[in-house]
């Protein structure tokens, strides 16, 4: 035995020389091949290079300067594809919105939005995974479809709601409207996820609410390590991602029993009738998707509320900040409001709210002037592309759409900088009127609605992954804006003038949470 290592010793030091000299040379052919490999991205063009290396690029991307990247890149490039330094690992790849039509027919394992949007989420360290195709397909195929039914509930929790959020009016009242409409959507989104009591319950609205505070603070302060490569070492230890898995445990132990008490009902008393609500329409989904353990359904709600909880009361947050900063339009859309619902038996039934089109425009046009993100379509490349333009995107990229450049393009709406709210209703009568006579009149409406996704029309993503929630989310913020103009005025403090400025934040474009408004009863 010791015969056998002497005689291997001997045999590495008379090669040790070779062996060595065979490290060095790979050592310097892997530097060599670094250095001068053939960067697939290499042609290219990037927007943002003068800012500074990839570090700095990070920095102003994340403290106000998405905005001007996506405006320029889109300016210059506007047929065509640009990079730039966002907060992704990923390198970014932004393409012109010709690009969409084919885009949208490739399959989610050449270009996967969920994977995108776990890498953006910081997934691996927040634990938020979204690549369950359940909460997507249970409301494409239960909510949507069941909004004619449901419409009357919403309507009922809305206006119940705003009575017992908001304090009475008399006078200019000031009020801290985000929190005010934070409640309001959660109670009323609550109606339709988990029922007309638990929608009630303070501890529901406590984790539909916090739940995506607490995982965008994680996400933020994951996405704050510096240098990147230093997340796997930090970023479990974080106290935000550390109190981002208690709210989970807390969500779970709050929705188990309850999913276990609708379980037991169902499998022990015949005539149980079975809610008629999200929880339910997912655990239903279990025979297509396979049983779920309740902290599985516990997740799911948590998806659920993060995807729709805060984007909905953005919005509305937006279009109160409207109200206040453009109040010309008010008196057309109050009287819209009213007249329509005249006609309608006072009821929000699906048909009012078509037929409330200066309404719809006023959330359409605010969508576009003050839009949730500055990016769309934001997509990993799970396999090489090949675009129509010659342009090879190899695996590993995200591919995004300059939403913010495009919306705010003259060629498109003319005086992009100027919030018009009727410019939608203006466009959707032109085209009616113009295409009166064909099938083409119904098309052309479509375009220019609050719900309508297109190339020119982002703020809903594109393609088979465009929000499913948005025909609820419409609904909900149709009525609670209508409502309001029905009861109150509304202005900024003191009557000040002007529009309150929003955040920019990364690629997210987010309404001052801390200021108030004005309501005085009509
Ligand atoms: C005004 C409010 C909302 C905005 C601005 C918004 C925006 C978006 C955007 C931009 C996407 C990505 C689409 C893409 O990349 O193509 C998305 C996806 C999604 N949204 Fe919304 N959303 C809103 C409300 C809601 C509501 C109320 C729900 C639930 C009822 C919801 C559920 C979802 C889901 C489940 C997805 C993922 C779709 C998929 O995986 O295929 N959203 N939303």
């Amino acid at each position: 035995m010791v015969n056998m290592a002497t005689q291997v010793l001997d045999i590495l030091s008379a090669r040790l020389p070779l062996i060595g000299t065979t490290i060095l040379v790979s050592l310097v052919a892997f530097v060599i091949q670094r250095i001068f490999a053939h960067d697939p991205l290499a042609e290219i063009p990037w927007i943002g290079v003068e800012l500074g290396d990839s570090e700095k690029r990070r920095k102003a991307f994340q403290n106000g300067g998405a905005k001007a990247l996506y405006k320029r890149g889109y300016e210059k490039f506007k047929t065509g594809i640009f990079r730039l330094t966002s907060m992704r690992d990923a390198s970014v790849v932004v393409v012109s919105p010709d690009f969409l039509p084919e885009l949208k027919k490739l399959p989610d394992d050449v270009l996967s939005m969920k994977i995108a949007v776990m890498e953006d989420l910081e997934s691996k360290y927040t634990g938020l995974k979204t690549d369950d195709d359940i909460v997507p397909h249970t409301i494409k195929v239960n909510l949507t479809p069941a909004l004619i039914r449901l419409n009357p509930a919403i309507a009922e929790e809305v206006d119940r709601t705003l009575k017992a959020e908001f304090p009475s009016c008399k006078d200019w009242t000031p009020v801290k409207i985000n929190s005010k409409l934070l409640r309001v959507v959660a109670i009323v989104s609550g109606r339709i996820f988990i029922g007309p009591e638990l929608c009630h319950d303070e501890e529901y609205i406590d984790a539909a609410i916090n739940y995506t505070v607490e995982l965008m603070t994680a996400r933020r302060a994951v996405q704050e390590i510096s240098p990147v490569w230093m997340k796997r070492f930090r970023a479990p230890f974080l106290p935000e991602v550390k109190s981002l898995a208690e709210r989970e445990k807390k969500v779970t132990r709050f929705l188990t029993p309850i999913v276990t008490a609708r379980r037991d009902r169902e499998r022990d008393d015949p005539g149980y009738k079975k809610p008629d609500d999200m929880l339910q329409w997912i655990v239903d989904a279990e025979k297509k998707f396979g049983v779920k353990e309740d902290a599985e359904i516990a997740r799911l709600q948590c998806i659920l509320s993060f995807a729709a909880i805060h984007t909905t009361t953005m919005t509305a947050l937006n279009v109160f900040y409207n109200l206040a900063a453009y109040p010309n339009t008010v008196p057309e859309i109050r009287e819209e409001v009213k007249t329509v619902l005249a006609e309608h038996d006072n009821q929000f039934t699906s048909h009012a709210m078509q037929s409330m089109k200066k309404l719809d425009s006023f959330l359409k046009e605010t969508l576009r002037v003050h839009p949730p993100s500055f990016a769309s379509f934001n997509r990993k490349v799970l396999k090489p592309i090949h675009l129509s333009n010659g342009t090879v995107i190899p695996a590993g990229v995200t591919l995004e759409v300059p939403a913010y450049g495009i919306s705010r393009d003259p060629a498109t709406f003319p005086n992009p900088d100027d919030f018009d709210g009727l410019r939608f209703y203006r466009m959707r009568e032109a085209n009616e009127s113009f295409n009166s006579s064909s099938a083409s009149a119904v098309e052309a409406a479509a375009h220019n609605q609050f719900v309508s996704v297109s190339q020119n029309s982002l703020t809903f993503g594109y393609g088979r992954h465009a929000c499913p929630g948005r025909f609820f989310a419409a609904n909900e913020i149709k009525m609670i804006i209508a409502r309001a103009v029905l009861t109150w005025d509304v202005r900024n403090v003191g009557g000040e003038k002007g529009r309150y400025p929003n955040f920019d934040v990364g690629v997210a474009c987010v309404p001052d949470p801390r200021r108030e408004l004005e309501f005085k009863e009509l």
